[in-house]
């Protein structure tokens, strides 16, 4: 595989990737987290295979979604509390056991080296996101990193897609893991790509993405097919 992308093509091109589960493993660190926050409201920790059905709808949602696995409602007035607990928690010590995924960095390298604008498009909140991404050394490939916080609307809304890529591109594709991220493509008029390793609550394959990839290494190469077709 030659390592030069045709910088006739990758050169104006905007390409955004979702965090959790696509750039990186953060399974671990996430589950410790929340397992920390929920214990002392009496929750049963939960397992790090069933954290993949949690994921991807932010802070607020992991924490909601682990109590209504529990048969337990997690009220309003005690969420920001909570939220804050997990964000604390997590912040402390958020890449103690998170591993960047295979061939991210190479590929994130010969991206950028092609020309193209490569941005960050996450529902974890933008603190912990910029946080992350730097601990990983990662940050110099980012022209954005757009939290939820960051954006008018969160993913899967359209908005979250097109902040993320900015403007002035000819070319535009979202790279992600789950639902919220096809479906912000989606409405954002853009191509998708879901990495099947992610954290999908639905089967990666039924979440209609423009490409369905095992390795980030062949992203490139997907995109060429895509944006050439
Ligand atoms: O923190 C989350 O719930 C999701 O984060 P992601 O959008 O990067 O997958
Ligand atoms: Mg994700």
């Amino acid at each position: 595989m030659s390592d030069l992308l045709d910088p006739d093509l990758f050169g104006q091109a905007s390409i955004a990737f979702d965090l959790d589960g696509t750039l990186v493993d953060t399974a671990p660190d996430l589950v410790r987290a929340l397992n920390a926050t929920i214990q002392p409201d009496g929750l049963t920790p939960v397992p790090v295979d069933d954290l993949r059905a949690l994921v991807g709808r932010g802070a607020q949602a992991l924490l909601e979604r682990a109590y209504a696995q529990q048969g337990r409602v997690l009220s309003p007035d005690a969420t920001p509390d909570l939220v804050a607990r997990f964000i604390d928690i997590y912040q402390a010590d958020i890449a103690a056991h998170s591993r960047v995924f295979p061939q991210v960095e190479t590929t994130l390298a010969r991206l950028q080296r092609a020309g193209a604008t490569l941005s960050v498009c996450t529902n974890k909140p933008s603190v912990l996101s910029d946080l992350l991404i730097a601990e990983f050394k990662l940050t110099g490939y980012f022209a954005r990193i757009i939290g939820p916080d960051r954006t008018t609307a969160k993913k899967p809304a359209a908005d979250h897609v097109h902040t993320a890529l900015g403007t002035g591109h000819r070319r535009a594709a979202m790279v992600g893991d789950s639902a919220p991220d096809v479906d912000a493509a989606r409405a954002a008029r853009v191509p998708s790509i879901v990495l099947s390793y992610g954290y999908s609550e639905a089967p990666a394959g039924s979440l209609g993405a423009d490409r369905l990839l095992h390795d980030f290494g062949d992203i490139p190469g997907a995109l060429a097919d895509i944006w050439r077709a």
